[in-house]
């Protein structure tokens, strides 16, 4: 069962026409954000290079939950294109424009336009955990062993 959220969203000047991210299928679980680029003003990635593209949005996310900018797995087979900082997190008291940052670790030059599905967006609850001091911690069979501990 999927809870319903309402989120109130604002399209800046730059990002009217676009359409609202929405789920494209009843089962996403990200709904997909259009880079609000200028018509004339796309943006070449060179292999290696990254960029802040603009969506036109601002979000008013409802405290107890984040977003998060994921990248799109289609563009990143294809194209090698991916969220650099994957998963951006777009806070809850966040009101200024949604960004994704991409970034083209593919061979060739990737150019992004306007209106194009860049990454998508998912809502996810967040705990709101407090670190407590402790003197000691309880012990676990895991311990300390990590970073590849268990084997390959
Ligand atoms: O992919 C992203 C990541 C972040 N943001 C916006 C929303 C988020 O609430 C804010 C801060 O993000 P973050 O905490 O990741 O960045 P920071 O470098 O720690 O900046 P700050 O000092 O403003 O928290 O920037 C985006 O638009 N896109
Ligand atoms: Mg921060």
């Amino acid at each position: 069962m999927t809870m319903p959220l309402s989120i109130p969203v604002q399209r800046l000047a730059h990002g009217e026409g676009l359409p609202l991210p929405a789920a494209q299928t009843s089962g996403s679980a990200g709904m997909d954000l259009v880079a609000a680029l200028p018509d004339a003003e796309p943006v070449t990635l060179a292999p290696r290079a990254r960029a802040a593209v603009p969506t036109g949005l601002t979000l008013a996310i409802p405290e107890g939950f984040e977003g998060q900018v994921r990248p799109r797995s289609g563009l990143a087979l294809k194209h090698g294109i991916t969220v650099a900082n994957a998963p951006g997190t777009i806070d809850a008291d966040y009101r200024g424009e949604v960004k994704v940052i991409l970034i083209n670790l593919g061979e060739e030059p990737v150019t992004i336009r306007r209106g194009e599905r860049i990454a998508q967006l998912v809502i996810a609850p967040v705990t709101r955990a407090t670190l407590i001091p402790a003197d000691t911690l309880d012990k676990t069979s895991r311990g300390s062993g990590g970073f590849g501990s268990t084997g390959r």
